[in-house]
């Protein structure tokens, strides 16, 4: 096989949320997050004790190096010789430092990958507005940049991310007590946002089943993966959409139902046993360990509800390489050739820049790249 082509890109950047790496990192990481954001002080106490539970270390850095490393193993095996460079949004190494060593370095033109599958403002957008500010930051500005970025487009639906949730739901079904196992409930969970913001993500002129492109590639997503399960066990599980995470004012709407109340739901209507498959993550961090392993388990433990909850794709070779596709995919279209996308479920390969509009945040409308100009 010839050797796939990048060209115009000389770069990769992952993109990712950062975490705390020890106990004095807890508080200036939660002032970094939520700065502007209106977080009651309650919660961020709440949230920072999540964090003190595990050593004051998120395990999300430790994931990106090793996301970053799979990913140059994979290039190279590949005999794609591109450098990795990879920067955070809210901790070390931030990513206005990562675009300076890029420009220092003679980078000229990176394609950027993001550690969140999904459109909304929280998960797309916010990123876009944070690559601006860092390439901004850049002696010259965003218009004198010598870097320019491309955001590869949203993965929710390549197969590369989907297969192994579905793989990682068949094994935790397999987990399951043999007698509980057919009348187990799929329940996909993603990280909870306000329903304001799922109802402005997405491209502002298509209408989306459940209001927001959020939710609806989510249902798609899960439904894809019910359906897969199903062909590989027989059985046709029942599957829902719960949100987990919420943060906020409580006077303010936030997507629900939320995990825990949805067990207790769940429970009371005779359902045997929950796979939880955290289908809004891609890797093991904060809200997986804390929100699911500690304080969902936790619940079911209590009403006596067998539950299991699937892996994240995390470094899944089929994940790693989906990286790959994605940046020969947008080369291919850069360079103005035709190129097939994958895509599975209803949703189709999504856009490559984001609407003008798109995951608006209107209460703070700011500059983002990665956009369709204007
Ligand atoms: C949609 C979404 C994703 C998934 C997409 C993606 O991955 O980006 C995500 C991921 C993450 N969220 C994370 C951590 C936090 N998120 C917070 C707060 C918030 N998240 C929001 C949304 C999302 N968040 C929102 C609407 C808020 C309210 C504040 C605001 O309107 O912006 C807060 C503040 C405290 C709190 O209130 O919970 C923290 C500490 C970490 C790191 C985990 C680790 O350290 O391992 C990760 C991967
Ligand atoms: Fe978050």
């Amino acid at each position: 096989m010839a050797t796939p082509d990048v060209h115009p890109y000389d770069a990769l950047l992952l993109v990712s949320f950062g975490g705390p790496e020890g106990p004095d990192d807890v508080v200036p990481f939660l002032e970094n997050v939520t700065r502007g954001r209106g977080i009651p002080r309650e919660r961020l106490e709440e949230v920072g004790k999540h964090y003190h539970l595990f050593g004051g270390r998120s395990p999300i850095n430790d994931q990106c190096r090793e996301l970053k490393a799979a990913i140059e193993a994979d290039l190279a095996e590949h005999d794609i010789d591109l450098p990795v460079y990879w920067g955070n949004r809210n901790w070390d190494p931030y990513l206005a430092e990562t675009l300076q060593q890029m420009a220092d370095d003679g980078v000229t033109r990176a394609a950027c990958f993001v550690t969140s599958a999904y459109s909304s403002w929280s998960s797309c957008r916010q990123y876009r507005e944070n690559l601006y500010d860092a390439v901004d930051a850049l002696p010259g500005g965003v218009e004198g940049s010598p870097v320019r970025l491309d955001k590869l487009r949203h993965y929710f639906n390549h197969p590369g991310f989907v297969e192994p949730n579905v793989d990682a739901t068949l094994a935790a079904l397999a987990d399951l007590p043999d007698d509980v196992r057919a009348g187990a409930r799929l329940v996909f969970v993603t990280h909870s946002i306000p329903t304001a913001m799922n109802e402005n993500s997405g491209d502002p002129e298509v209408s989306y089943e459940g209001g927001g492109a959020y939710v609806a590639q989510h249902r798609d997503v899960a439904r894809v993966v019910t359906e897969r399960v199903a062909a590989e066990t027989g059985t046709l599980h029942e599957h829902d959409l719960v949100f987990c995470s919420r943060s906020g004012s409580p006077h303010v709407p936030w997507l629900e139902p939320d995990i825990n109340d949805h067990l207790e739901a769940l429970r009371d209507r005779g359902v045997p046993a929950v796979v939880m498959v955290p289908v809004g993550f891609v890797s093991d961090h904060m809200e997986v360990i804390y929100d699911l392993d500690t304080e969902a388990v936790e619940t079911a433990e209590r009403i006596g509800l067998p539950v299991r909850r699937a892996a994240t794709a995390g470094i899944d070779a089929r994940f790693v390489a989906t990286v790959r596709d994605l940046l020969v995919e947008r080369a291919t279209v850069e360079r103005g050739e035709e190129v097939a996308r994958a895509a599975v479920g209803d949703t189709g390969p999504m856009w490559d820049a984001c609407p003008v509009g798109c995951c608006a945040n209107p209460r703070a409308e700011r500059p983002a790249l990665c956009g369709r100009g204007a």
